[in-house]
């Protein structure tokens, strides 16, 4: 922590020796405040974005028409931002002493909750206008000004201010709490993805559940794609601590549901463990083979099902989950890459005969390695093949 803001420090010193003003800014002066870990420090200035790249020796423009540069010091970024504000730069600076000026408190003046409206100085002197040190004290999320300004200039603080709930265990002031339910339609406005980023965020709060209650009683949750689909009951029912479980869980409940992940927009690899974990329950409540189970899932979906039934009891099949499970470790092969023929290998064999049969031949190897029946051994396949496989013109027979 302490690094973090010495690195920063240095930062802010090169534009105040070049006679602009610099704060570090928002979610680090909270947490600094609230002696919690910080993860990125942001810094405030009345340097344009061109003359903090020509400061310092490498910037990233990461949203210059936005007023972002980040700078990076001792291989960390910084993200360095100018004033937010319209306003005329009033204040005279006094050599000795740090000077908050109007345009800061215009700047400030635009974030979205007063623990975020916070800056500090370099010397770690707080210029706090909002008073969200008292918030703070208070566990309080309040909106800067008026809350139905601040969420009509961006309508994804309301999920911000659930985030905050969850994260920081903290209640919603009541005029800000109101206006979220009176502007909870203006989420229609706001990009899923942002909407993802700050989900991701609350579920891995400490008061989650708390959170859901306001998701729901504000009536947010029937502006957000998927999310707008589950009834109120069988949210706040679920017993999960991430995203993806919420997901996992209410896709099992409602199979219906698979349609409208996409709308999420998440990874490939999310959307496969959601998905994964859908088709592991159906093959559980079909009763499939426990090797068959083990083979077709991967561990970390199995992991990951085995987690959510334990907290939300998704299927009567834990014995069967259970022994997929051990089994994992004693599979003869953990694909059909791990097998000792190719496909080539059959062809060579019916004298360079391709066709839809060498698939399904090695389809049934599979079975047969998998179920023990047969070694996963180059020459015993083979022998097993030319034995038991009469090649058709279009498809193949097994003999017995
Ligand atoms: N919709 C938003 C997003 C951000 N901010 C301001 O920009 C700062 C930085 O935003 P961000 O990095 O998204 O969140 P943090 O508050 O820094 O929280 P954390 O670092 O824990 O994500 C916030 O503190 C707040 O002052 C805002 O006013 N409105």
């Amino acid at each position: 922590m302490q690094t973090l803001f010495e690195a920063g420090a240095k930062i802010i010193r090169k534009l105040n020796e070049r006679g602009f003003e610099a704060f570090f800014v928002g979610g680090c002066v909270r947490d600094f405040y609230m002696a919690r870990d910080i993860q990125d420090v942001d810094i405030t200035t009345d340097a344009k974005p061109e003359e903090v790249e020509s400061l310092f020796e490498k910037t990233i423009d990461v949203g210059k028409v936005h007023g972002t540069i980040i700078v990076m010091a001792e291989g960390t970024p910084f993200e360095v931002t100018t004033y937010r504000t319209d306003g005329i730069y009033t204040d005279h600076r006094h050599p000795d002493e740090v000077i908050f000026s109007n345009r800061l408190n215009e700047d400030l003046k635009r974030r979205d909750f007063t623990m975020n409206a916070m800056a500090m100085a370099e010397d770690y002197t707080f210029h706090d206008p909002y008073e969200g040190r008292e918030a703070i004290e208070k566990c309080e999320i309040t909106t800067v000004g008026y809350a139905s300004d601040r969420f009509g200039e961006d309508a994804l603080r309301m999920v911000r201010a659930l985030r905050f709930m969850s994260v920081l265990d903290f209640g919603i002031e009541e005029e800000t709490g109101v206006a979220m339910t009176a502007n909870a339609h203006l989420m229609k406005h706001v990009s899923v993805e942002r909407i993802v980023t700050e989900f991701k965020k609350m579920y891995n709060g400490v008061a989650l559940d708390q959170a859901k209650v306001k998701l729901v009683r504000t009536g947010l949750a029937r502006h957000i794609p998927f999310f707008s689909e589950i009834t109120d009951d069988d949210l706040l029912k679920s017993r999960v601590d991430d995203l993806l479980d919420e997901l996992i869980v209410q896709v099992i409940r409602d199979p219906s549901l698979k349609g409208s992940l996409h709308h999420l927009k998440l990874s490939n690899k999310e959307l496969h463990t959601v998905k994964g974990c859908a088709a592991l329950h159906e093959a559980l409540e079909k009763g499939d083979h426990p090797l068959e189970v083990s083979y077709s899932f991967d561990e970390d979906i199995l992991e990951r099902f085995a987690a959510a039934n334990d907290q939300n009891h998704l299927t009567q099949q834990s014995s069967l989950l259970q022994k997929a499970q051990a089994l994992k470790l004693s599979l003869p092969i953990s694909s059909k890459k791990d097998l000792e023929v190719d496909g080539r290998d059959l062809m060579e064999l019916y004298s360079s005969r391709s066709g839809p049969w060498i698939k399904e031949c090695l389809n049934i190897i599979e079975r047969e390695v998998l179920f023990g029946r047969l070694k996963n051994n180059h020459n015993d396949i083979i022998d097993w093949v030319k034995t038991h496989v009469k090649v058709e013109s279009a498809s193949i027979e097994i003999i017995e």
